[in-house]
């Protein structure tokens, strides 16, 4: 069977959007040991959409519900344009601008997991200007800790659904993304999977080049992730179930 990523079914459970409603596809895994790791971090003030992003590349769901973020580590073996990678995303709490909005509220474990990437998704919510203010300084900090080398970096305009309450036109994004020296992909992590397959895509394709990797030109194949093994997937079916029994109840309640 093609490995090749295909849009999940999700059925809509009522109104809002689309929950877990289908079993997480079974990957086999890959049966060697990859030979080349792909550290990525997303980074991004409140709210914006970090952790959904990211459950959505490794799981092809939606997580509704808001939950303050802790920075969980998800490690994934993938066959990245036919060459295996073991994939590690970091997940991180938020950063905010500090009252002089030039400096930056970071935690000392952001900063640690600044250092230990290789690649780095800059993420800012469409419909938030403030959290799209904070990219600047975030990349400098990024700059702080990594002040020479080629660091591969996307940014990404998400909520791009909520087109009502856009705050952030997109060619604001795209202006600011050349002046990071990275590429800007709007996304939606509640209606989009394949638009947020091709951004984490990307990054891990220009990472791999900037490793010394893929001898440049671009191999056909793509992103296959293995089944999910970190021990973080276990949280993300409990927020899951969490979720699913929300929905129930209210629907029996009514
Ligand atoms: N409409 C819409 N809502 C989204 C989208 N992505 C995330 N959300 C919602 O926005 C809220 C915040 O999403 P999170 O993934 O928790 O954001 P975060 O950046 O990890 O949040 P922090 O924990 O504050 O750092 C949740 O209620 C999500 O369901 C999106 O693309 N569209």
């Amino acid at each position: 069977k093609d490995l090749a990523f295909e849009p999940a079914t999700m059925s809509s459970s009522g109104g809002s959007g689309n929950f877990l409603l289908v079993p997480i596809p079974e990957y086999p895994p890959l049966d060697c040991v990859p030979n080349k790791t792909v550290k990525i971090v997303v980074l991004g003030a409140s709210n914006v959409g970090k952790t959904a992003l990211i459950v959505r590349f490794l799981t092809k769901r939606f997580i509704g519900d808001y939950e303050a973020n802790t920075g969980a580590l998800y490690s994934r073996k993938v066959a990245l344009d036919g060459e295996e990678v073991s994939l590690q995303i970091q997940d991180t709490p938020c950063v905010a601008l500090q009252d002089d909005a030039e400096g930056l509220h970071c935690q000392e474990q952001i900063n640690r997991s600044i250092y230990w990437a290789d690649g780095y998704v800059l993420v800012y919510s469409i419909t938030d200007l403030h959290s799209y203010r904070t990219i600047q300084p975030l990349y400098q900090h990024v700059r702080r800790i990594h002040p020479s080398g080629n660091i591969p970096v996307i940014l990404v305009g998400n909520k791009s659904d909520l087109l009502r309450a856009r705050q952030v036109p997109a060619d604001e994004g795209e202006t600011l993304a050349a002046t990071l020296g990275g590429v800007y992909f709007e996304a939606s992590a509640r209606e989009n999977h394949e638009g947020v397959h091709a951004t984490f895509l990307h990054l891990c394709q220009e990472v791999v080049r900037a490793l010394g990797g893929g001898n440049g030109e671009k191999r056909r194949g793509g992103l296959h992730l293995a089944r999910p093994k970190s021990p973080n997937m276990q949280e993300l079916k409990r927020r899951f179930r969490q979720v699913l029994s929300s929905k129930v109840k209210s629907s029996t309640a009514l």
